[in-house]
């Protein structure tokens, strides 16, 4: 599904990700963690067309993400509040993003109502412009609509940052679930070990811009990146 080769970027002549191959396959739900500064949302904003390699090539399905626009329409993506639209309200963002993707106004509500344990009674219905709302509150809104057009490939930065615990257990129960009922492919990053092994069934490990472990998660992957992490 997406498939990175020899991709590279350096400002002046720091060198901040530097992955000769790296392959996600269809339906995998791929965890990238890694200390600050590392590469992952870099890497993440090169996948997404955001940021220019310096060498190399991302292809999703086969077609480099920077030549050409098919992979904009099954790539649902939240990496920070730029791409959020501050002076709507949630309820209007919505609407408007699932215009964008062929949704009419029944479709958008319906899909919106498995969100609603995640909202909590605060982001529906109300006046606040997403500018107004808390972190946590903005992170949810830019989630969920980048799940509302049930994209094929979904791509989160930290999604469980700046979330209480409650919406961080709740969040995690949803991206298995979308993960399953739509055979989704899910990259996320994160810094919370916890959160990502239990999402991901893969989990690669960052470090100064190289991949430095590949891991296919299991009862004891949980502990492996502790010890990993405690040392470096
Ligand atoms: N526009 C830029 N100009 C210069 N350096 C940059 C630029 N964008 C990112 N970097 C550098 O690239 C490196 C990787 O940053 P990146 O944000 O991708 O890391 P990260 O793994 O996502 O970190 P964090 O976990 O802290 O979010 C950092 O050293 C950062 O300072």
């Amino acid at each position: 599904m997406i498939s990175i080769q020899y991709i590279l970027k350096q400002y002046k002549d720091n060198v901040v990700v530097n992955i000769p191959s790296l392959e996600i396959e269809k339906g995998q739900s791929f965890g990238l963690v890694g200390n600050n500064g590392a590469g992952k949302t870099t890497l993440f904003r090169m996948l997404l067309d955001l940021v220019k390699p310096s060498g190399g090539h991302i292809y999703s399905n086969g077609a480099d993400v920077s030549q050409g626009e098919t992979w904009k329409s099954y790539t649902g993506s939240y990496l920070d509040e730029g791409f959020l639209i501050g002076y709507l309200r949630p309820d209007e963002y919505f609407a408007f993003v699932g215009k964008l993707h062929g949704l009419n106004k029944a479709e958008i509500s319906a899909r919106l109502q498995q969100y609603e344990e995640l909202f909590n009674g605060e982001i529906l219905g109300h006046k606040k412009y997403i500018r107004d709302l808390s972190k946590g509150n903005q992170k949810k809104v830019g989630i969920v609509a980048a799940m509302l057009p049930n994209p094929e490939v979904l791509v989160l930065d930290e999604p469980f940052a700046n979330l209480d615990p409650t919406t961080q257990i709740r969040l995690k129960k949803l991206l298995r679930e979308f993960k399953e009922e739509h055979g989704t492919t899910l990259l996320i990053s994160s810094h919370d070990l916890n959160h990502v092994t239990e999402v991901c069934e893969r989990i690669v490990v960052m470090q100064k811009g190289e991949l430095v472990k590949d891991i296919v998660t299991e009862e004891a992957t949980l502990k492996e990146l502790e010890e990993y992490f405690a040392l470096s």
